[in-house]
């Protein structure tokens, strides 16, 4: 068995909200970002992932067993960090992870003391008491040491301030060493994609709009100062031109055609992902 998930043709209807249809597969040692608008359905694929919500078509398997299947020994195999968690207000970190760590045959206790200690997490105080920043430590420290194979995490550092963030992308960078995990993740945090993600699902009202790996992604964009005039022609792979600025999605192309027009540029730096990222959703928006 090469991978650990896999969503196929999953498709689902919420009122208005139509979601898929949703080709995911995901294989052990990779982290993979599912990256969009606001709205764009990415909480509600992991929540289909974790057979919260039931896909009105297709299928969905978590180590080969059907999530809405009558064999539900996939649950230990994958932990989820929803956004928002309901009734644990009442109990302390302690108590969680009293209730928690025994249904996880591999959890790591010492990571949990760890993630406390790093995130200085109390955890003789209730849940309802500690800030949203807080309690989304807590409910990581709760999440990471089940040791599954599969980790969901939706949105696992927007509350976080900047010292932890970069603890918790060590971390889990660490934690992916052993080369069997596999990370799920929904982000709008491109710093975080950027140091985390092998590949990027990229979703748009509901739909697929791209995968991608996130260095051959990085590598496909280009953005040339030229010198000079301006090509009156549109250059391969053109997607914006500002000034003596051209952005394209087709270097080699663009190059081979500066060539041919005897055009030159000053300048060919790489674009950040945050700018690529807004591209792909703008440019299919325009279509
Ligand atoms: N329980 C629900 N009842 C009604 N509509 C829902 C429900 N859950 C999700 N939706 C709708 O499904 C759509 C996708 O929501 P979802 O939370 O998956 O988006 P998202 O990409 O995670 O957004 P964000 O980036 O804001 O977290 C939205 O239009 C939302 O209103």
């Amino acid at each position: 068995m090469n991978r650990i998930a896999e969503i196929s043709q999953a498709e689902k209807t919420i009122d208005d909200f139509h979601l898929g249809p949703i080709n995911i597969e995901i294989k052990p040692g990779t982290i993979t970002a599912l990256v969009g608008n606001n709205g764009s359905g990415k909480s509600t694929l992991l929540k289909l992932l974790m057979n919260l919500a039931k896909p009105d078509k297709g299928n969905i398997r978590i180590s080969e067993k059907l999530v809405f299947g009558p064999d539900e020994s996939w649950k230990t195999q994958v932990s989820y960090q929803p956004q928002t968690v309901i009734g644990w207000n009442a109990f302390t970190g302690n108590t969680l992870k009293e209730f928690i760590s025994p249904l996880y045959p591999d959890w790591d206790d010492s990571l949990f003391t760890k993630m406390a200690k790093l995130f200085d997490i109390p955890l003789n105080k209730r849940f309802g008491k500690l800030s949203q920043g807080v309690q989304q430590k807590l409910n990581l420290a709760l999440t990471v040491p089940r040791n599954t194979p599969l980790v969901l995490l939706d949105e696992p550092t927007s509350f976080m301030d900047i010292p932890s963030k970069k603890h918790f992308i060590d971390l889990l960078a660490d934690w992916m060493d052993d080369g069997n995990r596999a990370i799920v993740m929904t982000s709008h945090q491109s710093a975080d994609i950027m140091k985390l993600a092998d590949y990027l699902y990229v979703l748009q009202g509901g739909k697929m709009i791209g995968t991608y790996e996130k260095d051959e992604l990085i590598g496909s964009y280009l953005q040339y100062w030229m010198k000079g005039e301006m090509p009156a022609l549109p250059i391969p792979g053109e997607l914006s031109r500002e000034h003596q600025r051209l952005i394209t999605c087709s270097p080699e192309a663009a190059e081979a055609f500066f060539q041919e027009n005897d055009l030159t540029f000053t300048s060919a730096v790489p674009l950040d992902l945050e700018e690529i990222i807004s591209l792909l959703l703008t440019e299919r928006k325009e279509r």
